[in-house]
């Protein structure tokens, strides 16, 4: 939490002026009982009309300058806390959006919109009301002792064992309701990675009838949510009654001695009655404080949550001196090995292999083969655990990453599109590209048919994730997206496999002619996709089965005799 204050330096001045002006409040709220006793003692006991009207001024006048303060303090303490979750906020968002791939695996989905909503919420409210109350209840507490010790000291003994009470009870208190509120803090983490799975695959859930299956499995989790929250509150709701009960039973001892005391003409009344009043500012005082702490404690955990995300160094990053030089295309993995996690099974197992610039590579396999992670090692999402990728000759992890993945152009095996319109999406790639460098982009994707479909053409609204579009026409706007950037390699991952026959072929034709000394790296599920590739990498269980041209592998080679042979069987494609 300490660390995350420095989001407040930039507002020290409203952080700063808020608590102040609540001093002006407290300071107003602690003299008024004192006026009171002195309106009943020395003005209505002796008669003396002008000093009690005096005197109600004064309290009149008290009070509006504890307005003023009270407004001031909410003014400046709100925008204070406000901007310091503002930047927060947007901090966490920069953080999670260069997460590396691995890093974005180490965290689900809905732990961190949890951080990005709820936690960092909780820590606004946390600073909000640190500087709202947290200065008025210790002042009130302490300011009211001293003035029980200075004008009602006759009953200042009963504050010494109501106070140490309600001290006890206070510490108690919040140290439960961290904990318990840590525990609510990650369900709600866990309903959030529910929610966020069942949204995106709620057409899954209705074509498989799972419905009422999924729904049942939320409302246990969501019940967790209900049995933990309600358990917090339980324990953060009994405090007040405690705390209010000890102090009526402080009420009672008062009443109860200071009656004595006026009986024996060593008290006034008024006394009394401005001690039930400090009294409860000392109550309201503990129990304001006790809130704060409540939700310090609240906030503790969301706050190491909000840190560890903010800590978390990306694993792939620039070399101290990277190479800026434009990359041309030639690519070379040596003994290339690949894990997700520490002691999971290789995914890539020693792979190598060269491709000229301006080459082609297929690569067919297996489902599960490893073709989409060997992909993905190009544009540097992952980074080998073993073995060496060269671009050009040099280490690809020498090359500056902008520079890099500029010149990649990465069409993933899941065309994800972004809300927004058509012209956007495809200025993803490129975001200065011209109207002629998307409609080349798109015919060569052989999208522009459908697209000029739409009345309002690249201007249609995609809606999240593009689901108002085909598998098919996602599929060709996320390759026109690689396509204009005019990269130096091209990566398609299966991008072709909801993509009619005549499209891919001119599809084919389309790279062929545009992307001529383009390196281009193609896997594919149908043969037909990469057969014309000058070599063809066959995979199976992340090691290479195979590589030369389909006509070498379909003479020597049993795994891609294999794929060929279920292909043909399923109708295939080999004859296109
Ligand atoms: N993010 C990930 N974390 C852990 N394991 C993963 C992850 N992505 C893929 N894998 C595993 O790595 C292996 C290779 O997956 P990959 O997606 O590269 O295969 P593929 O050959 O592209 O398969 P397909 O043809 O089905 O697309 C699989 O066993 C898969 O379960």
């Amino acid at each position: 939490m300490s660390k995350l204050l420095r989001y407040l330096a930039p507002y020290k001045w409203f952080a700063i002026l808020g608590p102040s002006f609540m001093v002006l409040e407290v300071m107003m709220d602690l003299v008024q009982p004192t006026i009171m006793q002195h309106i009943i003692d020395d003005g209505i006991a002796q008669n003396d009309d002008t000093y009690v009207i005096r005197m109600f001024a004064l309290m009149i006048g008290a009070a509006v300058i504890g307005l003023f303060g009270g407004i001031g303090c909410s003014i400046f303490s709100s925008r204070a806390a406000i901007n310091f979750a503002t930047d927060l906020r947007k901090d966490l968002f920069t953080a999670i959006t260069y997460f590396s791939a691995k890093n974005k695996d180490d965290f689900s989905i809905g732990k961190l919109i949890t951080n990005l909503t709820s936690d960092v919420e909780t820590v606004q409210r946390a600073v909000l009301m640190t500087m709202k109350i947290f200065v008025r209840g210790p002042l009130l507490f302490i300011g009211a002792v001293i003035i029980v010790f200075f004008t009602a000291r006759e009953l200042f003994g009963l504050l010494l064992i109501i106070v140490p009470i309600l001290i006890i009870l206070i510490v108690f208190f919040t140290t439960m309701s961290g904990k318990v509120f840590g525990a609510v803090q990650r369900t709600i983490d866990r309903v959030n990675t529910y929610m966020q799975e069942n949204l995106a695959g709620v057409r899954v859930i209705k074509a498989f009838n799972r419905g009422e299956e999924q729904i049942q499995q939320f409302s246990s989790i969501n019940n967790e949510l209900a049995k933990r929250a309600i358990r917090a509150e339980h324990v953060v709701g009994v405090l007040a009654p405690l705390s209010m009960f000890v102090v009526n039973i402080g009420i009672v001892a008062a009443l109860w001695s200071g009656a004595i005391k006026v009986e024996a003409g060593t008290l006034e009344i008024g006394v009394i009655l401005a001690f039930i009043n400090y009294l409860t500012i000392i109550m309201n005082g503990i129990i304001s404080s006790s809130n704060v702490l409540i939700q310090i404690a609240r906030a503790l955990p969301s706050a190491s949550r909000i840190q560890e995300v903010l800590d978390t160094k990306n694993d792939i990053v620039n070399a101290q001196y990277p190479i800026q030089a434009p990359i041309q295309g030639e690519i070379e993995f040596k003994d290339v090995s690949f894990y997700y996690h520490d002691n999971g099974e290789y995914v890539l197992d020693k792979v190598s292999f060269h491709v000229k610039q301006g080459g082609t590579l297929g690569i067919i396999g297996t489902t599960g083969s490893g073709k989409s992670t060997l992909l993905k090692l190009l544009p540097r999402l992952f980074e080998p655990t073993g073995g060496e990728i060269l671009i050009d000759g040099q280490p690809i992890e020498q090359y500056d990453l902008l520079t890099l993945r500029h010149s990649v152009g990465f069409a993933p095996q899941k065309a994800l599109l972004f809300s927004g319109s058509i012209a956007s999406n495809l200025r993803f790639g490129e975001s200065d590209a011209t109207e002629r460098e998307m409609a080349l982009a798109m015919d060569i994707a052989a999208a522009t048919e459908f697209v000029s479909r739409f009345s309002k053409g690249t201007e249609h609204h995609l809606s999240q994730g593009g689901q108002n579009l085909s598998g098919g026409q996602r599929q060709r706007l996320a390759m026109a997206r690689a396509f204009i950037r005019k990269p130096r390699i091209l990566v398609l991952d299966d991008t072709t496999s909801a993509v009619d026959a005549i499209s891919e072929r001119h599809i084919q034709k389309g790279i062929k002619q545009n992307f001529d000394g383009t390196t281009t790296i193609i896997v594919a599920s149908k043969i037909s996709s990469i057969r014309h590739a000058e070599q063809i990498l066959v995979l199976e269980e992340g090691k290479v089965a195979g590589l030369g041209t389909h006509d070498e592998l379909l003479a020597t080679n049993e795994v891609y005799q294999e794929i060929v042979a279920t292909q043909e069987e399923r109708g295939g494609v080999l004859s296109e």
